[in-house]
């Protein structure tokens, strides 16, 4: 992790309502997380206690009502028109719950990783990009002879899965968003899933990752810091040994007992 004290991403003061303007759900009320330069968050708490919606609003995907939002210290509040917008954009991956969904069924996997990669970096040519692409899905534990001219139908989920990964770091990004990215995939393809996180981590050490997770087994295993999240309300946060060994809340006791970690 980055000895730098100055967060790659951070949100300050968030507040988020859904829902027309006579029937308001609040959501987020006044959340504050940051995630530093090699650091893994995970972010916990019951269903609907607005994890998505958080770190959807930390990638610059959904907007706040009140609060902001800063990338490398730029602001990525309004969109395109922010300083910090695009870079966060370019220099962002992202992964979640049900692979299919990220993947375009008419296109082959060596199309799908290699997207991002032609549309920012028109400067590689074929070669360049076919040579990343395999990088890349070597990184996600695919052998790319082997995968790259499937389509998405012929792939399992934990395949389809760490394909999706592999679109998402081929960009080399500085920050990954993965959103339940093993919820949806059967126990046996999840260890594999983690391995790839692994790997991504080992071979990217300033890599960033906030992982919106059920599974504290997951979240023991990859994250260094945790935060929970308590119907919108930021419960907790601290190194991941100090809020699963040492809960400061009731809220976090409960989920620790429900995992039975
Ligand atoms: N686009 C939307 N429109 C209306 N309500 C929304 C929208 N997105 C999220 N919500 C509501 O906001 C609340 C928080 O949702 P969010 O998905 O952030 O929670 P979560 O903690 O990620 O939940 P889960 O673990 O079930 O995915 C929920 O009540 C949800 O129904």
């Amino acid at each position: 992790m980055s000895n730098s004290s100055v967060p790659l991403l951070s949100a300050h003061s968030i507040t988020k309502s859904f829902g027309p303007r006579t029937a308001r759900h609040q959501v987020l009320f006044d959340v504050s997380a940051d995630v530093h330069a090699g650091e893994c968050l995970a972010v916990i708490g019951g269903s609907g206690s607005g994890k998505s919606t958080l770190t959807r609003i930390m990638l610059g995907l959904e907007s706040a009502d009140s609060g902001s939002v800063e990338y490398e210290s730029q602001s990525i509040v309004g969109g395109r028109k922010s300083p910090g917008f695009a870079a966060l954009r370019r220099e962002s991956g992202l992964v979640f719950q049900d692979p299919f969904s990220s993947l375009d069924p008419r296109w082959r996997v060596a199309k799908s990783v290699a997207e991002p990669l032609s549309l920012q970096r028109r400067d590689l040519n074929n070669t360049d990009i076919d040579e990343r692409v395999a990088a890349a899905l070597t990184m996600a534990g695919l052998e790319p002879a082997d995968f790259l001219n499937r389509y998405p139908i012929d792939l399992s989920g934990g395949q389809a899965q760490r394909v999706v990964i592999a679109r998402a770091i081929i960009n080399e990004p500085k920050v990954i968003l993965a959103d339940e990215p093993m919820s949806a995939i059967d126990v046996a393809a999840r260890i594999q899933i983690l391995d790839t996180f692994a790997a991504i981590r080992a071979a990217r050490p300033s890599t960033a990752i906030i992982m919106v997770s059920h599974d504290l087994g997951v979240v023991q295993h990859i994250a260094d810091r945790i935060l929970v999240l308590h119907d919108g309300r930021l419960e907790e946060t601290g190194s991941t040994a100090e809020v699963l060994g040492n809960p400061q809340s009731d809220y976090t006791r409960q989920l620790i007992e429900a995992a039975s970690l």
